[in-house]
């Protein structure tokens, strides 16, 4: 209060407006804008020599200060004007915040006068608004917190009659414009919400506000300069002690907020970042939710891996010292593709029981220590394919078998191994043909039982007990091979399968490929004798339609009605087969063998039957469709020879006759001459002809011609009983006709029919060969059969036997070799070979050299 009258006292001269709505204190302009600015011409307390200087830095502290007065310099100098016209000098007004024209009765508006009297801005002074703490705000209010002598002075020079509540307010104006000064004075000073409350409470307590003051320019108020410093000058001393009183109350309050984070400008609250995708603001809380469920279940998920593992994994041992920091080493990719998937240790990984057991059955995909590096990926896939297995289409040039439903034969019987029926077992036994098989093979194991293996050329297959090669080397088990192939049990790998032709009743084909002369299939059914064979003709096959019996061996036939499905391989005129009887383990087995040419998948097989149709009536159209087909189900039939042929060879004939009859009307003399030596010494004596050149004069006399046809006659007839000699089947080529490379089919038939030839009741006739032609094919033919295809009785004289037979004739030094180590089946050879020559008919026609080279040969 003391202050207040000192101020009353002292502001005689300064005039405060009466406006009630305005006040002089902080808390009655808080709602009023715009904030007040420092007249430029008013002088700065802060410059002023004789007042307490000010330190600069409080400048920046007084970022709240509630005070910076405006001076309005017009306005000053128009209530200047009418109070003091003497007193131009510059003096101190204090602000008026009245929003009322300062002088409305002044007639001359001062130049720069302004029309509304500036208020103070006290929610912007006390930096309550949103906005104080802004920068450029608090740059701005910076600005403003200096305040002018003037507007001090001419506070304190306020008109003395002024009552003295207007001079407490006024007084208290000035006092805050005073903390302002102050070094010390901080935000929480009476801006501070505590300032506020107490401005707010002295309002409720003050008396209603008095008319706002007067705004007086200070050059116009008439009081010396010096008045007015030396008034500031007292007014400091003597507030200066009040002002250290609040000094040390808001020191005290500053030091306790300067611990604060919102004095020290230090925003706790967290950073938020916004995030928006597609035009959509995202939630941070629904996505950190999002994540941690997400999280939630990767951990269960870790969990029950963790639980699956049957041993626990070994606990980590921390190392005991300070944590070392592990250096971060660059991962270099050193692989292409497959980079970063390792193999893993264990294929059989995520695989089933049965995979498991299947890939068990592959050692070769056991799993090894060697991890793979280099493609795991496809191998892995792999694996499991290899394991599980699927089926999977062949390309057609390698497998095609027919689809289900095809028509197949019903009525036949199946048997995979000859068997003896009757008495054939028995007369078979007592055939003691095979002695040869105890021969072995000389072939050297880099030959392999090729070619030249003398058990192949023999066709004597080759086994453990023949064989000097072995098994692993040997190429000429065919039959085993065929056993090993079949027991395998895939359909695709026997390779043939029953089909129904167009126009010949059923055939066999091939659903794979076949190389050249490799076996087939076998030919079985049931071994027996002529007789059987008659009865079951008459008896059981008096119905059939065909009827599947081939001459075997020993006199036997084979019946295939109850065989392989061989019986249904048809006749061909271009063959891709052949039809051939070997010998294994001493046992004759027929088999179907692949020709010269390779079998693609698809053909027909097909062999020769080489038919011998005894009866022409039986005869059947061949409708294999080659290009040489010869037209019948039967041999060739004899083209005629040409004229001049025939001419030349009767006149060769005639030759030889004659000069046969030459040689044996000179023999005779020859002959004769001998025998009456001396009459004929005698004779020549009277005839002049020695004995001694009997033989020559006779040799000689032979013409030319009939010596040339004697001497090739003879050789024919050599080189055939040579071959007799050396071979068991000579006697069957005798049997054939072959002797001396001429006669061939004519004689065969008929010595044959002669021989064994028999009536089947009325319907058939059984031809077989001598008992020694091991292959001489029986044909089979029924009477009265109709001629179409598939009809009813067939005539099937095929004759790969005649092969065989070459075969053998192929081969006389071995066979003679073999004859030589059993002396016993060399004799009976050469006694066979005998009889069967001399009961051949083409030996007749030989001269009296051929039979003397015979003897020779015996
Ligand atoms: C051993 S069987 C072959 C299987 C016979 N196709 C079947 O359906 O049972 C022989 C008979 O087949 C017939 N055949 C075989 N090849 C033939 C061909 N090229 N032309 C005509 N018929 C043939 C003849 O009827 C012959 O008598």
């Amino acid at each position: 209060m003391e202050t207040v009258s000192e101020l009353g006292a002292l502001s005689a001269e300064s005039t405060f407006s009466d406006t009630p709505t305005d006040s002089c204190s902080n808390a009655a302009s808080m709602s009023l804008t715009p904030p007040t600015t420092v007249s430029p011409d008013s002088m700065s307390l802060a410059s002023d020599p004789d007042i307490p200087k000010l330190d600069t830095v409080t400048a920046p502290l007084l970022d709240s200060a509630i005070l910076t007065l405006h001076l309005e310099q017009q306005a000053v100098q128009d209530q200047s004007s009418e109070s003091r016209q003497e007193t131009p000098t510059a003096s101190a007004i204090v602000v008026a915040d009245s929003p009322q024209p300062a002088d409305t009765t002044s007639t001359t508006r001062p130049r720069r006068a302004r029309n509304s009297l500036p208020v103070y801005n006290l929610s912007q002074l006390s930096q309550l608004s949103s906005n104080r703490r802004s920068k450029h705000d608090a740059a701005s209010e910076k600005r403003r917190r200096t305040i002018s002598e003037d507007t001090l002075v001419n506070g304190e020079q306020k008109d003395t009659n002024a009552s003295t509540d207007t001079l407490q307010k006024t007084s208290k104006a000035v006092q805050n414009g005073i903390d302002a000064l102050n070094m010390d004075w901080s935000i929480s000073g009476p801006d501070t919400p505590k300032g506020a409350r107490k401005n707010t409470k002295s309002k409720a307590s003050q008396p209603p506000a008095p008319a706002p003051l007067e705004r007086r320019a200070t050059r116009r108020s008439g009081l010396p300069a010096e008045t007015i410093t030396t008034t500031i000058a007292a007014l400091t001393k003597k507030t200066k002690k009040t002002l250290g009183k609040v000094q040390s109350n808001i020191s005290l309050e500053l030091r306790r907020l300067q611990d604060t984070n919102e004095f020290a400008h230090i925003d706790t609250a967290p950073i938020r970042y916004t995030v928006w995708s597609n035009g959509k603001y995202v939630d941070p809380t629904e996505e950190k939710e999002a994540s941690s469920s997400r999280k939630r279940t990767k951990e269960s998920e870790t969990e029950l891996v963790d639980t699956d593992k049957n041993q626990p994994e070994p606990e980590k041992q921390e190392p005991s010292g300070p944590a070392v920091k592990k250096r971060r080493v660059k991962k270099w990719l050193d692989k292409g593709l497959y980079a970063g998937q390792e193999a893993p240790t264990d294929i059989s990984k995520g695989f089933s029981a049965h995979e498991k057991k299947m890939l068990a059955a592959h050692p070769e995909l056991k799993p090894s220590d060697k991890i793979n590096k280099v493609l795991p990926a496809p191998i892995f896939n792999g694996l499991r394919l290899i394991a599980a297995g699927r089926d999977f289409k062949l390309p057609y040039d390698v497998c095609n078998p027919l689809p289900p439903g095809q028509p197949k034969p019903t009525t036949y019987r199946t048997i995979t191994k000859n068997r003896f029926v009757g008495d054939a077992a028995a007369y078979w036994k007592k055939q003691p043909v095979f002695e040869d098989s105890l021969s072995k093979c000389v072939c050297k194991p880099e030959d392999g039982c090729g070619e030249d293996c003398q058990n192949r050329i023999m066709l004597y297959e080759c086994d453990d007990t023949n064989c000097n090669v072995g098994k692993g080397l040997c190429q000429n088990r065919a039959f085993q091979d065929l056993r090993e192939r079949k027991e395998r049990g895939n359909p695709y790998r026997v390779g043939v399968e029953v089909f129904k032709t167009a126009d010949r009743g059923y055939g066999v084909r091939s659903n794979r490929f076949f190389a050249p002369g490799q076996i087939i299939m076998e030919y079985t059914g049931e071994i027996i004798t002529v007789d059987e064979c008659e009865r079951r003709m008459n008896e059981e096959y008096k119905d059939n339609e065909c009827y599947y019996l081939m001459s075997f061996d020993q006199n036997m036939i084979i019946d295939a009605t109850t065989g392989s499905i061989a019986r249904f391989v048809n006749h061909s005129c271009s063959p891709n087969c052949r039809m051939i009887k070997w010998i294994v383990s001493g046992q004759p087995r027929m088999a179907l063998f692949a020709g010269d040419r390779p079998i693609m998948t698809g053909e027909e097989l097909t062999y020769d039957y080489k038919f011998d149709p005894f009866s022409a009536k039986n005869v059947q159209k061949c409708l294999c469709g080659s290009p040489n087909c010869i037209g019948v189900l039967g041999p060739k039939p004899k083209e005629p020879k040409p004229a001049k042929e025939a001419k030349e060879s009767k006149d060769a004939k005639k030759s030889v006759k004659g000069s046969v009859k030459a040689g044996k009307r000179k023999l005779k003399e020859l002959l004769a001459g001998e025998q009456d030596e001396e009459e004929a010494s005698t004779a020549a004596k009277k005839r002049k002809i020695k004995t001694a050149t009997g033989v020559k004069g006779a040799k000689a006399s032979l013409s030319a011609t009939s010596i040339k046809a004697a001497k090739g006659a003879a050789k024919g007839a050599v080189t055939a009983i040579k071959r007799s000699v050396s071979s068991i089947s000579v006697t069957a080529k005798t049997a054939l006709g072959r002797t001396g490379g001429k006669v061939q089919r004519h004689s065969t038939t008929n010595g044959v029919v002669k021989k064994y030839g028999k009536k089947i009741g009325s319907s058939a006739t059984v031809k077989t060969s001598s008992r020694s032609s091991s292959l001489t094919i029986v044909a089979v033919g029924a009477k009265n059969t109709p001629k179409k295809v598939g009809g009813t009785s067939k005539n099937a004289t095929p004759k790969s036997a005649a092969s065989t037979a070459s075969a053998r004739n192929r081969t006389p030094t071995w066979k003679a070799r073999a004859s030589a180590s059993t002396p016993t089946s060399a004799a009976k050879s050469a006694k066979s070979v005998k009889s069967d020559a001399a009961k051949s008919r083409s030996a007749l026609d030989l001269s009296r050299s051929t039979n003397r080279i015979r003897l020779v040969t015996e």
